[in-house]
């Protein structure tokens, strides 16, 4: 099995060249390479700009135990079409990933129903209680790559500690799901006027800022490595920049929709806009760009949360907090990143391809001879709408239907073999 394409544009570089892909290694990347072509699908990808695959660190696949929201099948087919050849799932699953029987299922799963590469993150309590520590070490030799109680934050403190003290012994990180309920709870959007004005309850920003302060304090006093979960504040960026000036071990991400909408979005009492973190304000959008511009936010992540229409179609106060984001997180990320002037697609590749891998050590993100095949190719020049009713997610809760983006993923190699060409998925 060998693939080779000719005269694409490796991301950040300005030449054309062919890559030869044989099984699942990336061979030769040269100019006009010359080759008997008996059992090699040559694909002109003169029009493509070739990244190394999507990793997504944060994504819900909902197996096992919300098979109607998601799957395992159904979600990875949604990565793939949205250009990720890795996506690590996070533990709020039924029952909880808390224990190695139920990361190995979903790892056998993965390997037998997925399309693309899956990296299990292993709650950090029992059921994400809060209370309990899982047993870590055993998590980790499973194959579990992190640790994240995410729907839920660790309030005591002491517990966090303790998880963070294991996870250094590890050299795993722990990923922090920033919000403390008792100031959440009962709230459906960004707290703030328009809030008011809609009669809806407000969400206020200190929810996510104190438990991003605390978690910042308790990495530098385990000396421990805390990851930030789809940061939504301009405090929180704030707080994570100095933490880096100070040389903590943090790290952090922010979804795509958080770095193009803003509150303004739920005016419409929209439940697919209803999402945890909230939308925020244009400012605080402004510091999220600022924060993935300088460095201060390394990665973008989707925070893929698929629920059923039937959950979603209700109003907007019963309705669950999530959107699904997998088919269109390139699109919304360069319009917010790339198309605004702010980030080359080169810098957006660090974004969505080096940076999450080098946070969890999964290996790859580099086009180079003699890597793993795990590549994305997009047009960037095609325009398009969203239409969710094409998602192979489950999930159709977007704010982003009807939309209008440039620049779209056409194809997706997985360990190297098409799982997407010419946007189509591949049976
Ligand atoms: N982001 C969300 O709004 N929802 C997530 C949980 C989470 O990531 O907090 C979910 O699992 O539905
Ligand atoms: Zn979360």
């Amino acid at each position: 099995m060998a693939i080779l394409l000719k005269n694409t544009q490796i991301v950040g570089e300005d030449r054309q060249v062919d890559i030869l892909i044989k099984d699942d290694i990336i061979t030769k990347i040269e100019k006009n390479i010359s080759i008997d072509s008996t059992g090699i699908e040559i694909i002109d990808a003169s029009e493509y700009t070739v990244f190394p695959g999507f990793c997504d660190m944060h994504v819900h696949l909902r197996e096992p135990g919300y098979e109607a929201k998601e799957t395992i099948a159904s979600g990875t087919k949604s990565a793939a079409m949205g250009g990720f050849t890795e996506v690590c799932c996070m533990p709020n699953t039924y029952p909880c990933a808390d224990n190695s029987g139920i990361i190995q299922q979903i790892k056998y799963k993965a390997h037998t129903e997925g399309v693309v590469n899956v990296h299990p993150i292993a709650a950090i309590t029992k059921e994400r209680q809060g209370k309990e520590i899982t047993e870590m070490d055993e998590l980790t030799l499973s194959g579990a790559v992190g640790f994240s109680d995410d729907g839920n934050t660790i309030m005591d403190a002491k517990v966090m500690r303790t998880a963070l003290e294991y996870a250094k012994m590890l050299d795993v990180p722990l990923i922090s799901h920033c919000e403390d309920k008792n100031l959440s709870n009962g709230g459906d959007m960004n707290e703030g006027a328009l809030a008011m004005m809609l009669g809806l309850s407000g969400i206020p920003n200190q929810t996510e800022d104190i438990i991003v302060a605390r978690d910042i304090m308790l990495s530098k006093l385990t000396d421990s490595h805390v990851h930030i979960a789809h940061v939504s504040t301009e405090e929180s960026v704030n707080l994570i920049r100095q933490a880096k000036a100070d040389g903590l071990q943090i790290t952090a991400e922010v979804t795509p929709h958080h770095l193009l909408l803003t509150e303004d979005i739920l005016e419409n009492f929209d439940p697919n806009s209803k999402v945890n973190p909230p939308f925020r304000t244009e400012q605080d959008r402004q510091a999220l760009l600022k924060g993935v511009v300088d460095g201060t936010i390394d990665c973008i992540a989707t925070d893929h949360a698929p629920h059923t229409p039937d959950e979603k179609n209700v109003e907007l106060t019963n309705a669950p907090f999530g959107l699904v984001g997998l088919e269109t997180a390139f699109s919304v990320s360069k319009k917010a990143l790339v198309d605004s002037g702010l980030l080359t697609l080169k810098e957006l590749a660090t974004k969505l391809s080096y940076n999450p891998r080098k946070i969890l050590k999964i290996p790859g993100g580099e086009i180079k001879e003699g890597k793993p095949a795990q590549l994305t190719l997009v047009d960037p020049k095609e325009k398009y709408l969203v239409d969710s009713k094409e998602f192979q997610s489950l999930g159709k809760n977007t704010p982003f239907d009807g939309f209008e983006f440039t620049g779209r993923v056409k194809a997706t190699i997985v360990n190297g073999k098409f799982v997407v060409k010419d946007g189509k998925l591949q049976k």
